[in-house]
């Protein structure tokens, strides 16, 4: 499988008032081709920076990377010039966002916009480029292309703008399309409809995904591998099965044991106790420890290396330390997500 994004020791901080604000700390993942990983945390943890990041928007000032490389294609994009990332973004890696209204512009036509990047990366004539608007709004389920792609974004529907702003990312057919909560805004039957179509669209385009979500109902039927992020750090990352089916973060479990479940309707969701670290000053140890119900004093001082517990999933915990005591997974936080699926 050929690799297509090659991410290590990336480190992004803030400058502020108060400090450095360290949002992303040591991250460390790949993203092979026609593959979907999914970044799952919960608010705050550092999922929208990385994703940033690797497409360089980052604002710089008061954003610095301190540290770290994105490979792309085996070219490090932290090192490009502006100019070199304008031709990367969009059309090599593209990224959809989670309220279409602010990334899509509110006084030019929705086929306008996708024509802009058609005329300018692909060097196609205004009437190409129309067409490939109408092919486009088609494929991404759009109905009556071919009047809708004159239309402003105020004149579409919620999932219609999420469907017009994949077609405008999708536009130069790049290799990484990077959806940041791409449903969140949407209501759960749009989400799912969203969700399917960037599936299709992976398959018929061979588009690698990241899929940025604080929701692991999410990533159960739409990814292959997931990275689990808390604190500005990767905790655990593993393939979909791994991660739903033997997960070995405390952190993780806390997710799994957050899902709803289809058996428990009326009960009152699980919410992991606590607050998240003050990445000010972040915690030397693991980012969680002082949330965590199995923590132990090393948890606190020491940072954990990762354990490999298989080619795909590896895992920052002590529990896995052998002079750790056994610990077992709360039974709500096995396969706890697909029984919600169905
Ligand atoms: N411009 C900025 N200045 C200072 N701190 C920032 C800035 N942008 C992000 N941060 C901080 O970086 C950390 C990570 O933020 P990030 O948006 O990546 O989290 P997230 O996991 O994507 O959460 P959300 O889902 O809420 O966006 C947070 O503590 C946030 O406050």
């Amino acid at each position: 499988m050929k690799k297509l994004l090659d991410v290590n020791h990336l480190s992004v901080s803030f400058t502020t008032f108060g400090g450095d604000v360290k949002a992303v700390r040591d991250v460390n993942f790949t993203l092979n081709e026609k593959e979907t990983l999914a970044i799952v945390g919960e608010s705050g943890s550092g999922k929208s920076v990385t994703a940033q990041s690797l497409m360089r928007l980052v604002q710089m000032p008061p954003g610095k990377f301190t540290d770290g490389t994105i490979e792309f294609n085996g070219e490090d994009l932290i090192q490009k010039s502006e100019k070199q990332m304008e031709s990367v973004r969009g059309q090599e890696i593209s990224m959809i966002f989670q309220d279409p209204m602010t990334s899509l512009n509110p006084i030019m036509t929705v086929g306008k916009q996708i024509s802009e990047s058609l005329i300018k990366h692909q060097n196609m004539s205004k009437k190409q480029a129309h067409k490939r608007g109408i092919e486009l709004l088609k494929l991404v389920g759009l109905p009556n292309a071919e009047a809708r792609i004159n239309q402003y974004p105020h004149e579409y529907s919620g999932g219609m703008r999420q469907r017009a702003m994949i077609a405008i990312a999708l536009a130069c057919t790049p290799e990484v399309l990077i959806a940041d909560e791409p449903t969140t805004a949407l209501d759960v039957t749009i989400q799912a409809q969203i969700l399917s179509l960037m599936d299709d669209l992976k398959k018929q385009m061979g588009t690698a995904i990241i899929l940025i979500t604080h929701d692991l109902g999410v990533v159960a039927n739409s990814a292959n591998r997931v990275a689990v992020m808390y604190g500005g750090k990767i905790v655990e990352t593993g393939s979909v099965d791994e991660i739903f089916y033997n997960a070995r973060h405390p952190y993780t479990w806390g997710l799994l044991e957050s899902m709803p479940k289809l058996e428990d309707d009326n009960k009152e969701l699980h919410a992991i106790p606590g607050s998240p670290p003050d990445l000010l000053d972040p915690p030397k140890g693991c980012p969680f420890a002082a949330r965590c119900p199995y923590a132990m004093k090393v948890c606190k001082n020491h940072m954990p290396e990762y354990t490999e517990l298989s080619d795909t999933q590896k895992t920052a915990c002590w529990l896995l330390d052998e002079r750790a005591p056994d610990v077992e997974p709360p039974e709500s936080a096995v396969a706890g997500g697909l029984k919600s699926n169905g």
